[in-house]
């Protein structure tokens, strides 16, 4: 058997249509050009790429983009100064700093800092709250493009076994926590746990989230399950020349792919959906700023 492979790309390239007509609409009805602003510190090139790629898909939708790029020896005071500034402009309905920051940095009070109103990261406790409870508001943006193309391969989720294998706080808790909110039977699994093939074995749902290269094995995958590959390492790649690299996931793409019912590549997964997601949760954050029912269609 060979599975089906999820096209994030493709879906993501669905998710940023319907972004951008809710922009024109909000234009058109209510003068409302949602702004996201992004902060780098640092030079770290992966992070690079992801900022410049959000500032650019930010503008093609047709909303304003606001890019902040500091020095890897910014003062800490200095970058929570500026997210002081942004939470107080008007323009500004998104706001995001990437991470992770320089170490002598403490992201979670650059979190702290970030008005829940513009969190389209969701990264604030108010908003991990929020989304516990089911209140609208902007959802983390990997799990929500986890989520978006479970639900479009899937359908229903409801009454199956997912395992998340992670639990870090941008991936693994929400994803669980969304699972959960479609009637999932939720396992959270680390790196402490114990059997960890045979937790995994007994899933519907297997969610990768662990950030260690190809770690889910093929005889980890029960028969049919659906596979969603969070991971993105870039390892060497000598065969395509000197100093060249590769990006692959967590998952053993190509043993998965005979045992699993559908699975998401790397790259070309979830990648792609976590860019679309930010800026459907920025027409979110611009909506409710605005009073704005925010539109059905962008979330879960
Ligand atoms: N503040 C945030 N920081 C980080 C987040 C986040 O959601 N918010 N997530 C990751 C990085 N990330 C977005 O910032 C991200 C990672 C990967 C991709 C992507 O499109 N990947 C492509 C491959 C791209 C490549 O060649 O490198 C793919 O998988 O197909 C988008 C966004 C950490 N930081």
């Amino acid at each position: 058997m060979t599975a089906t492979i999820i096209d994030g790309k493709a879906f993501a390239e669905k998710l940023r249509g319907r972004v951008a007509s809710h922009v024109e609409r909000l234009k058109a009805e209510h003068g409302i050009v949602p702004g996201l602003a992004v902060v780098i510190v640092g030079e770290d090139p992966a992070s690079q790429v992801y900022v410049s790629s959000k500032a650019k898909q930010t503008v093609e939708l047709g909303m304003a983009s606001f890019k902040h790029e500091l020095p890897a020896d910014t003062p800490e005071a200095d970058l929570l100064a500026l997210v002081h500034k942004l939470n107080n402009d008007p323009q500004v309905h998104g706001i995001l700093v990437q991470m992770p920051v320089p170490d002598h940095i403490d992201p979670n009070k650059v979190i702290d800092a970030i008005s829940p109103d513009k969190d389209v990261d969701c990264f604030t406790p108010a908003n991990v709250g929020k989304v516990q409870i089911g209140l609208p508001g902007p959802v983390s943006c990997t799990p929500l493009g986890c989520l978006l193309l479970l639900r479009e391969h899937l359908g229903s989720l409801e009454g199956l076994n997912a395992v998340v294998i992670g639990r870090s706080n941008l991936v693994g808790k929400p994803m669980a926590q969304l699972l959960l909110r479609e009637n999932c039977t939720v396992t959270i699994a680390h790196s402490r746990t114990r059997d960890l093939a045979e937790v995994a074995r007994r899933a519907d749902i297997v969610v990768a989230a662990v950030g260690r290269p190809l770690m889910v094995k093929g005889d980890w995958i029960k028969p049919g399950a659906t596979v969603i590959d969070v991971g993105i390492n870039r390892v060497p790649a000598p065969e395509k020349g000197e100093g060249k690299t590769r990006l692959i996931g967590d998952v053993d793409f190509a043993a998965a792919v005979e045992v699993a019912g559908a699975i998401t590549p790397v790259p070309g997964g979830v990648g792609p959906m976590t860019i679309a997601c930010l800026l459907a949760n920025t027409v979110t954050t611009a909506s409710l700023i605005n009073g704005l029912e925010p539109p059905k269609d962008l979330t879960v």
